[in-house]
């Protein structure tokens, strides 16, 4: 079965992100790729030939986006290549995405090397799988069975 992942980049980290695509190139032609707007719209100019979906910029959605795709079971992996050192309007969104990435155990690279750790590992598509569908409700089953 193929996997599905989200590609997002900060705007100073775009070209970082499709420099490493690029190293990575063949094993992304078999994964089914969304990406927040204007990432997908570079990855797309400088990469014709992959297919990528993408959804609205970060800001205007694109985060939450990804996010309820996480919350269905519908993201295996993120790649999200975050600039640590520029104030983002965007700011909820973006925890609200890794928090969401955290709580269903959807493997998220926030930075270039651990992208590289994620996607050299050959367990890779085996541990995508593995967590495939994570039902965090019944880890935080306290939560979930509180009296109200
Ligand atoms: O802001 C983003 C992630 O938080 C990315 O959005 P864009 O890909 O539209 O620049």
């Amino acid at each position: 079965m193929s996997i599905s992942v989200g590609l997002v980049a900060h705007d100073r980290r775009k070209p970082e992100m499709a420099d490493w695509l690029a190293q990575h190139i063949d094993e992304f032609t078999h994964y089914k790729i969304f990406a927040t707007g204007t990432t997908g719209r570079v990855l797309q100019e400088r990469f014709p030939h992959l297919d990528i979906v993408a959804l609205k910029s970060g800001p205007f959605g694109g985060d939450q986006q990804l996010g309820s795709m996480i919350a269905h079971g519908q993201l295996q992996a993120m790649f999200f290549f975050t600039d640590p050192m520029t104030p983002q309007p965007h700011d909820v969104d973006v925890r609200a995405l890794i928090r969401l990435a955290n709580m269903y155990e959807v493997p998220i690279a926030c930075n270039r090397s651990t992208a590289d750790l994620l996607i050299s590992n050959p367990r890779f598509l085996e541990i995508c799988e593995q967590y495939r569908g994570h039902s965090p409700e019944q880890i935080f089953a306290e939560y979930t069975e509180r009296k109200i």
